[in-house]
């Protein structure tokens, strides 16, 4: 059975990019592969559009942007509302289609529509609240007064690892703040931002205000960061790419948000719920098979009640169902590719050739392709490259530690700082953890952090800005300051 014979509207799987507001093949007609990360079947083709496409994006918003920002933002927010509306509608639609290309459970996958909508619901009233200022004047002849205004184009580019959410983030406060946007989608899960673009263009939001350009990464995003007319870069993905769209945008002077890789601990004290802790565990580590950003990529357990946390943990993990991300009861899906399971077996493999023991999984899963076992690891230590590197894949491995000095120290040991988490009922402990761990995000008692209403985002090289929250908007408006003469 098709993909497209799944869905209720099946006019929701496009394989074309938007632009300007209509749906096109590449200039050259050349076309990018789409497989599902769980069986390796094609599931479709998106034009391989580069430089020449990207750019009449990019012009095709420039000419819509008066038009948008002239809206009054209650104007702008009636639209905005509308898609979320027909995003919320069609919930399980748009479920699917990511299922299909991402591979994550159908329940994860309809959590992240929603989590994604609620991004366009959010910024739809936010863009009401964006005000200005008057000041008190140092002279009695002149009157300061402060305005915002949208900064003007904009352009995206988002990972396959949230192909709904990463996208609502950026292009919610756009839209609300007056600014047209250009997304390039990832390679490997373009139709859930192309579903997305046929909502927005039902609700109303006008030709050239938001396009979608599937294709040469490269190429792309060197004419993102290269064209003077694009105002600011939002770039969700690892570290090393967010470095060189930074590098690429200078030359133009762009605003840029970057969300990129992460390294979380997850600290056990030896006064923690455990029951708790593990259950906070599970949700941090094994979401969307742990290939978030936020996933806790270490544990650090108190010597003191290391062995009752690991083999609870190991029995959740043992509990775990994979499978394919359409079937019942599945909670772990496939990784995205090939490359991300050979680096979690590599970590895996690097762990016991320096000591570790396996205590659950640790290769990869019988269904073949996608799949790695969940696996959980004691005796990890800090030359192992699972500490210093990303896993991103369902790899717990367990740090024992002695006080909360050394966990801190231990913690904080890596140029990332987007997501920590820790579990303790010391009110005072509570405290000084928090205020020591160098962190843009801590979940306390709690391994899950993310909602519209937080801002997300890093420090270190996790990152610049926030996403979500009443602070998501800021990065997409700028500051005019009128002195009147009184
Ligand atoms: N901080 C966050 O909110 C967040 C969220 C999701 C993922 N991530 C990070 O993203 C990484 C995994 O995602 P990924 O593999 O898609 O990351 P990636 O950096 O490989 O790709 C991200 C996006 O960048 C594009 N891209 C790659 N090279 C490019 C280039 N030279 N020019 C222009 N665009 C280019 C890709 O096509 C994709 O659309 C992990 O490090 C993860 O931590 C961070
Ligand atoms: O992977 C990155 C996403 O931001 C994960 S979350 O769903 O926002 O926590």
């Amino acid at each position: 059975m098709s993909l497209q014979s799944e869905l209720n509207d099946p006019a929701l799987l496009r394989h074309h990019g938007f632009i300007d507001g209509a749906w096109q093949d590449a200039d050259d007609h050349t076309t990018l592969a789409v497989h599902d990360p769980a069986s390796g079947a094609l599931l479709g083709t998106v034009p391989r559009m580069g430089t020449a496409e990207t750019r009449r994006a990019i012009e095709a918003a420039q000419r819509a942007w008066p038009a948008w920002r002239a809206k009054t933002a209650k104007e702008r927010a009636a639209l905005m509302r509308r898609w979320f509306d027909l995003m919320i509608a069609h919930a399980d639609d748009l479920a699917r289609i990511l299922t299909a290309e991402q591979g994550k459970p159908l329940a994860e996958a309809k959590g992240e529509i929603v989590y994604a909508a609620s991004f366009i619901e959010w910024f739809a009233e936010e863009g009401k609240r964006v005000s200005g200022d008057t000041l008190a004047s140092p002279s009695a002849d002149k009157r300061p007064i402060v305005v915002k205004e949208p900064i003007g184009v904009c352009a995206a580019i988002t990972p396959w690892n949230f192909p709904a959410a990463m996208i609502t983030r950026k292009v919610g406060p756009a839209l609300a703040a007056g600014c047209p946007i250009v997304v390039k989608p990832a390679e490997a899960t373009p139709f859930s931002a192309l579903a997305m673009a046929v909502l927005a263009e039902r609700a109303g939001i006008p030709a050239g205000v938001l396009s979608v350009v599937t294709g040469d990464p490269q190429a792309i995003g060197a004419e993102m960061t290269g064209n003077p007319i694009v105002r600011k870069l939002s770039f969700t993905g690892s570290t090393a790419v967010g470095r060189l769209l930074m590098a690429q945008s200078a030359p133009t002077v762009k605003k840029v948000t970057l969300e990129l890789g992460g390294n979380a601990p997850f600290i056990v004290f030896e006064d923690a719920d455990l029951d708790a802790a593990v259950a906070g565990a599970i949700a941090s580590k094994y979401r969307n098979s742990g290939q978030t950003c936020v996933c806790t990529n270490r544990f650090y357990v108190h010597e003191a009640v290391h062995d009752a946390f690991t083999r609870k943990l190991a029995d959740a993990v043992r509990e775990l169902k994979v499978g394919l991300g359409t079937a019942p009861g599945v909670t772990v899906g496939p990784l995205i590719d090939a490359a991300a399971v050979s680096k979690v077996e590599r970590h895996v493999d690097d762990a016991r050739a320096k000591g570790a023991t396996i205590l659950v999984g640790g290769t990869r899963h019988a269904l073949g392709h996608g799949f790695f076992e969940p696996t959980v690891i004691a005796g990890a230590t800090h030359d192992m490259a699972l500490a210093s590197e990303e896993t991103f894949g369902p790899l717990a491995p367990v740090f024992r530690f002695s006080n909360d000095d050394e966990v801190v120290q231990f913690a904080n040991a890596t140029e990332f700082g987007l997501a920590a988490y820790f579990y303790s009922r010391d009110v005072g402990r509570i405290w000084r953890i928090a205020d020591a761990l160098e962190y843009g995000m801590v979940g306390i008692n709690t391994g899950l952090l993310s909602n519209e209403v937080a801002p997300f985002g890093g420090i270190k090289q996790s990152g610049l800005g926030r996403e979500g929250s009443r602070y998501g908007i800021d990065d997409y408006v700028v500051i005019k300051y009128l002195c009147l003469a009184a």
